[in-house]
């Protein structure tokens, strides 16, 4: 194909030059797209393709009009793309055109979101080979949209993760040493939806990214913060990556934090997923914790409350304050609800700062910042109307951004911007009177110079005795004076005819030529004049960002603690005693969202020293899971500083929530469940400690009984000796209720139902002590399994449980075959004899029913034994099954097989 030339061409080298996946060229009043790029948006964004011609060959082509651009470019952006905009810019011969942005998901700024839109950066330290045997990490976190930055460390490769799963980040920059780390790309591909991002390597080089972060912070934050040298490399890569896409927000960024995990409770991503934090099972946002206790009046407010829930806390100073606030809100409804009306007037002023930085902002959204900060001194009178808030946190909380810089702001904003401008910058009509001397005299020429021209028609009927007569005008006329074609002939001669029509005739005046001249002028310099006024005052509010992000912080800070206390409030929660350390008793304890939709039984939880591992069991349905959820999200909350849903709470703070449960998605990913079950097992094995809360569902499910119970069993001794985590396990190995007797802090407990008439009624009450049944073919029944199935299960349990032999059911055309279930062992035998199975079933060889039944002849020749088979046989008859774990016992029987088999 012969190289395309003329704007196509243009086009194509553009691209070149960039490395984002999409290209939004500029040509006069739209942004066009061509080749494979038009291909793309006209299949993303159903625009219509056409064709455009070059050189003798035709390429796809796809436009947006100049405004409209935004959505388009949103909508790319969130499905992963990133995109260049290349701008056309007038030259002396013509016109060229330039890449001025590269939107990317982690630095778009026209999201409609209210979430938080991380960008973060993950560099590996160890390049010297100083900690080449343990690499530490260092992370960064950057929202655009709001300005916030923050530094953290991760101690090892889990950590890491963690961190970054804390924040959710949409966009990644992996640094250079994991970027050739493949099991850390696959799983941070795997637990975000992060599109990841090359960025040059050279920005992350500790000397260069040192520079970049003072020169964007100064030299004394840097100093004051604890941070390891690799969170440094990711700041400085994060700041050039913003810097190069061309975002223009540098500016708001205008703090650096360090997020400790020390301070914080650990939550990976499994967990968070597991608890229903954010989203559902199912991805649904209804029903999760968060929509449930999301009672916040603003974006801002909902924000910072999702963080807190992604994010709880372990110092007990900083929960107790919270809960302070919490429960002064919580008891004075009527403050409550005047603070919360108040905080509906208030805009997102982190948001805004940012717009402010870019130069995107309007003057509708600067009337926004005027109003927002408006509401400050309002939520300050509020609490200060009331004793208990007065005396509470909030208090503090509303006096820490400078309240004096808030009023100056506020009063700038009031005298210049008018009080209801267009959203349009460039159409006049955004500036109060009296802001501007030299705006209000062109203003008031330009009105007088209009007023003139619109008395004009009526000034000109009385001089000059003419009817029909009407003063307009147009684009090609300019202004005119028309008149019509009876009394054409009647103006006077200072008329000059510029146009004839069919009905009338268009005159001109020289005095009407020169106001219009002034009205031109005028216009023009009234545009000029109130943009470049409202650009200075925009300007003057980004140099303000840090202060509006105080307020932004504090409003959204007030606003979360009034989520939390009116959620409270209504649904009966108490505030928890919270312990540095030590036990958990929960009286009365419901789960925050399934109390809401069901009539809800509450349960007690006691883990104390001497029993802090609860072995749940319970049939099928009963509300196992429920359970322990409940126990986990009191817990969370409690961690946030929020109320909890219980009659009483006492909680001894935990670092870290570890669940593993049930996992419904991680099949789309390819991979088996069960090994997904064993890694996040080993997560948790390795991670957990002595002040962690571990919740494990059905653990060893995945997989055969025997390797199962193993798995359960040796975890649940791991975790009781050596890790001593308080621990809720649910599950169906009966075996597991044994340990109790075994293991000094086991305990077990079970969800009670009851059995009448073969009916089962589940009474959602937990009780101390095993559960004796499962159940499991009552809620077969339920599920609709075909009811002779049913019967025939509900036979086979009978027989089971007597162990009596159970006759397999043939179809009617072979022998039915006999065997027996060994309880003691787990075992199904085949009967020695045809007419029953109590010799057999102590027999104890693993053997299915088929091996049973080719092996049929050796059995009826029990009485001549070969030695080495005896000898299997003697060693069986002295296993006591009860005094032997399953995993010794799986062995045994192993060894028996290899003894049979080697003969
Ligand atoms: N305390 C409770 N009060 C009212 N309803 C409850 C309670 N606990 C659980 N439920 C309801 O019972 C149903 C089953 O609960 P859950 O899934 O926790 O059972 P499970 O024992 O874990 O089941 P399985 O063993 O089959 O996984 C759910 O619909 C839940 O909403």
């Amino acid at each position: 194909m012969t190289e395309a030339t003329g704007i196509v061409g243009e086009f194509l080298s553009l691209k070149e030059t960039t490395d984002a996946e999409v290209l939004a060229m500029q040509c006069g009043d739209f942004y066009e797209f061509f080749d494979a790029d038009a291909e793309l948006v006209a299949e993303e964004l159903d625009l219509k393709l056409s064709q455009k011609s070059s050189h003798g060959s035709s390429y796809p082509m796809a436009g947006v009009p100049l405004d409209d651009l935004t959505p388009y470019l949103k909508a790319l952006v969130e499905r992963g793309y990133r995109v260049a905009v290349a701008d056309q810019y007038e030259t002396d011969d013509g016109h060229a055109r330039e890449i001025v942005r590269v939107v990317t998901p982690g630095t778009l700024l026209e999201t409609s979101d209210a979430d938080a839109q991380y960008l973060a950066a993950v560099v590996e330290d160890g390049s010297d080979g100083a900690h080449a045997d343990t690499p530490s990490y260092g992370l960064a976190f950057a929202d655009v949209t709001t300005g916030r930055f923050l530094v953290a460390a991760g101690e090892d490769r889990a950590d890491t993760l963690t961190e970054l799963y804390r924040f959710d980040p949409v966009e990644v920059l992996p640094g250079p040493a994991v970027r050739n780390d493949d099991e850390l790309v696959q799983q941070i591909r795997e637990r975000t939806d992060a599109t990841l991002t090359l960025h040059e390597a050279e920005s992350f080089a500790p000397k260069r990214a040192e520079h970049v972060v003072r020169e964007q912070f100064g030299r004394e934050p840097l100093e004051g913060l604890d941070v390891p040298r690799p969170a440094i490399s990711a700041a400085g890569s994060i700041l050039s990556y913003v810097e190069e896409t061309g975002a223009g927000v540098l500016a708001s960024m205008t703090r650096i934090a360090t997020h400790h995990s020390d301070d914080h409770v650990t939550l990976d991503g499994t967990t968070q997923r597991n608890l229903e934090l954010t989203e559902t099972m199912q991805g649904d946002r209804e029903g999760s914790l968060f929509a449930t206790v999301d009672r916040t009046e603003t974006s801002a407010g909902g924000r910072l409350l999702k963080e807190w829930l992604q994010r709880p806390r372990r110092s007990l100073s900083v929960l107790e304050e919270r809960q302070r606030s919490v429960g002064a809100l919580a008891s004075a409804a009527l403050a409550r609800d005047e603070l919360r009306e108040v905080l509906g007037a208030a805009y997102d002023l982190e948001r805004l700062a940012s717009k402010a930085t870019h130069g995107s902002a309007d003057a509708q959204d600067l009337v926004a910042v005027r109003e927002t900060l408006g509401v400050l001194p309002q939520i300050a009178d509020v609490i200060d109307s009331d004793a208990e808030l007065g005396e509470s946190p909030l208090a503090s909380i509303v006096d820490r951004p400078d309240r004096t810089a808030v009023a100056d702001l506020r009063e700038m904003l009031e005298e210049a911007i008018a009080a209801d401008p267009p959203s349009t910058v460039t159409q006049g009509g955004l500036l109060q009177r009296g802001y501007h001397e030299e705006l209000d005299e062109v203003i008031d020429r330009h009105e007088e110079v209009r007023r003139w021209l619109k008395n004009l028609a009526d000034r000109e009927k009385r001089q000059h005795g003419l009817s029909h007569v009407t003063v307009d005008r147009n684009k090609t006329d300019g202004y005119y004076i028309q008149v019509g074609k009876s009394v054409a002939d009647a103006v006077p001669d200072h008329y000059e005819q510029i146009k004839t029509l069919k009905n009338s005739k268009r005159f001109t005046t020289p005095e009407l030529e020169e106001k219009e001249r002034e009205v031109l002028r005028l216009e023009e310099r009234r545009g000029e004049l109130e943009y470049e006024l409202f650009e200075q005052l925009r300007e003057d509010v980004a140099a303000e960002a840090a202060l509006l992000q105080d307020v932004g912080r504090a409003l959204a800070t007030v606003d979360a603690l009034s989520s939390l206390a009116t959620h409270a409030a209504e649904n009966g929660w108490v505030q928890p005693d919270l312990r540095r350390d030590g036990d958990l008793e929960i009286d009365q304890g419901r789960h925050p969202v399934v109390e809401q939709t069901t009539e809800f039984v509450p349960n007690d939880v006691r883990m104390t020293d001497d029993r802090g591992f609860l072995v749940v069991t319970g049939p099928n349905m009963s509300g196992k899971s429920t359970y322990m959820r409940q126990v986990a999200c009191i817990v969370l909350l409690a961690q946030v500083g929020s109320f909890v849903p219980a009659r009483e709470a006492e909680i001894g703070l935990v670092d870290g929530i570890f669940t593993r449960v049930g996992a419904l998605d991680e099949l789309a990913q390819g991979r088996s469940t069960f090994m997904v079950e064993m890694s996040e097992l080993s997560n948790i094995l390795h991670t957990a400690t002595e002040e962690s809360l571990v919740i494990l569902d059905e653990v060893g499910r995945g997989t055969a009984t025997y390797d199962g119970i193993s798995i359960a069993w040796s975890a649940t001794e791991y975790l009781h000796n050596e890790i001593r985590a308080k621990t809720l396990f649910a599950t169906h190995y009966h075996e597991l209720t044994g340990l109790a007797e075994h293991l000094p802090r086991v305990a077990n407990v079970h969800v009670a139902a009851d059995e009448r008439d073969g009916d089962v009624t589940f009474l959602r009450t937990v009780r101390d002590g095993p559960t004796d049944r499962s159940y499991g073919i009552h809620v077969a029944d339920l599920a609709g399994v075909p009811d002779p199935v049913v019967d025939r299960a509900r036979d086979v349990l009978g027989r089971l449980r007597e162990e009596k032999a159970i006759e397999a059911k043939g179809d009617g055309s072979s022998e039915p075959v006999q065997a027996v279930f060994d309880l003691s062992s787990g075992t199904m035998e085949r009967s020695a004899t045809t007419d029953g199975g109590e010799a057999a079933s102590k027999s104890g060889a693993r053997a299915s029913l088929e091996t049973a039944v080719s092996s049929e002849t050796d059995a009826d020749r029990e009485t001549g034994l070969e030695p080495e088979k005896a000898d299997v046989l003697a060693d069986l008859e002295e296993v006591d099954v009860n005094e032997t774990s399953p995993v010794e016992l799986l062995s045994k029987v192993q060894e028996w097989q290899r003894r049979l088999e080697d003969e």
